[in-house]
Formats: structure tokens, sequence, C-alpha cells
């Protein structure tokens, strides 16, 4: 069973290529929050894997939020790893989300990275396709090998991009700020055809007067809302507007 949140599709990616070839099954973390169906009896399954994207070295809010609520039990453990996709370092993600797992009993046999296009648009560039198809191949040829380690069941801990914890804690504390709503505006150019508020992982977007607003002080930050507005409407500060958007050419809508 394969547990995963993605915004924009690159750990969509991972985790859907990684059922597939095992002929596993998929399950959206935002799906099982709002339903609340978060216990599982893991025995019969083939595998418990994570996959997730890194924000600010660490967890997303609602991918730590779901570690901390979900139940898991089993006779015997399944072979259990954690996928961390990232742009440029991923931090203590893999740390973290070990630790939470670890203190109900869960231990991790395997960690891994797949370095992809980096999200971040309010400091990352993605506008230039040819640098984003060759950071997409070779993540493409990275997943590749990291399948082969899962299915030869490998155990450690298989990342070049980590940072230690108590480094990384600095900069993640970054995110609370960072994830403010207050940081998101809407263009005069917007359609009001409500993809943001559809797609939004927490609710926190409803259309008023055809214009979305934001319901909370605080969201995940995932910037689904900013990549897949069919109008580019949606922006986070001065520079995302130049930066373009982005979806895992892989998982098109
Ligand atoms: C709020 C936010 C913070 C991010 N922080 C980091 C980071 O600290 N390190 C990094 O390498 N990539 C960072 N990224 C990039 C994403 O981890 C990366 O692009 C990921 O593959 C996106 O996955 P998704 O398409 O499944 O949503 C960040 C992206 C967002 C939206």
């Amino acid at each position: 069973m394969i547990f995963y949140f993605s915004a924009t599709g690159n750990s969509e990616h991972v985790a859907r290529s990684i059922a597939e070839a095992n002929d596993d099954r998929l399950a959206y973390i935002p799906d099982l929050l709002t339903s609340g169906e978060l216990s599982f009896d893991v025995s019969g399954e083939k595998m418990i894997g994570f996959v997730s994207p890194t924000y600010y070295w660490g967890l997303p809010t609602i991918v730590e939020d779901f570690l901390r609520r979900v139940e898991l039990s089993f006779e015997e453990r399944p072979y259990t790893f954690f996928v961390a996709t990232y742009g440029t370092k991923n931090g203590a993600i893999t740390q973290v989300a070990e630790r939470i797992l670890k203190d109900k009993g869960v231990d991790m046999d395997a960690s891994y990275e797949v370095r992809m296009p980096d999200t971040w648009t309010p400091v990352f560039d993605l506008t230039n396709e040819e640098n984003i198809s060759k950071r997409v191949k070779t993540a493409d040829e990275k997943l590749e090998e990291v399948m082969c380690q899962i299915a030869s069941r490998s155990k450690g801990v298989f990342m070049k991009d980590r940072i230690p914890e108590f480094i990384s804690k600095m900069f993640y504390s970054l995110y609370e700020k960072a994830r403010r709503t207050e940081n998101l505006t809407v263009e005069e150019h917007c359609t009001g055809c409500g993809r943001c508020a559809e797609f939004c992982p927490v609710h926190a977007i409803k259309m008023c007067d055809g214009r979305p607003e934001w319901t909370m002080d605080s969201c995940v930050m995932c910037l689904g809302c900013l990549h897949r507005c069919p109008s580019f409407a949606i922006q986070y500060g001065d520079k995302t507007k130049g930066h373009g958007q982005y979806i895992n050419p892989h998982c098109p809508e």
C-alpha cells in the first residue's frame, strides 16, 4: 500500500510508478484525512510506502498530520519505506517521518530520494522547458533505480541530499510564515472556474462572487492552486508570475 501526497504530480508519478510495478494500491493522503479513514490492518500488504514532497527541508504539514494520526496494525510488518521528492535539498524530511512512525511502533526499512523540478516558484524559475525535460528524465532514471532497490527489499538510507536534523529545523521554522494564505493573491483576469477550490487538499479555498477566497490563515502552501490555475491568475509574491507553472508531464490532468 502506497500512501502519498502530491500537489503538482512529482510525488504522484513516483507513487503511481511504484504501485503499478508492484501491482499495489495507492492511497491519497488528503482523501484519507477528509474521510477519516486512518486505521489500516497492513498484515497482508506487500509493502508500506510513503511518498511525499519536501517542504522547507521537512514534511508538508498535511503529511505530518497524517503520519501522527494514522494507525497501522500488523502481525508481521511488511517492507516499509519513505520516498522524498525534492528540488534541491531534502533536509531532514525522512528523519522526521522515521521518528514519528517509530514512536508508534513502525520501523522504517529504507529511505529514498528522487530529485525533481522544484515547484517552489517564489524562488525557482520553471520557465525553461529544456531544463525541466532534462530534470524529469534524470528523475525517471533515478526512479527506476529506486524501484529496483524496493523490488530487492533493500534496507538503509539511500540519500545524498539529506541535511542533519538540527540544521534542517532552523530552515523548517520559516515554513510557518511562508504558509500564510495572505501571501497568495488573485489577479483580475481570474475566470472564476473554481479549479483551485476543487483541487485544494485542505479545502482552504471557497469561491465567493466568482473569485477564490482563502478561508484559513494558513494552508499547506503546496501551490497546487497556483500551478493548476488554467489562467495562471494566482500568485505568491512578485516572482511567481515570471517563474511559470508546472505539472509533472507524466501526470497531466
Ligand atoms: C512550500 C514548498 C516548499 C518546498 N521546499 C523545498 C525544500 O525545502 N527543498 C527542496 O529540495 N524542494 C522543496 N520544494 C520543492 C518540492 O519538494 C518538489 O518540487 C516536489 O517534487 C514537489 O512534489 P509534488 O509535485 O508531488 O507536489 C518545495 C515546494 C513547495 C511548494
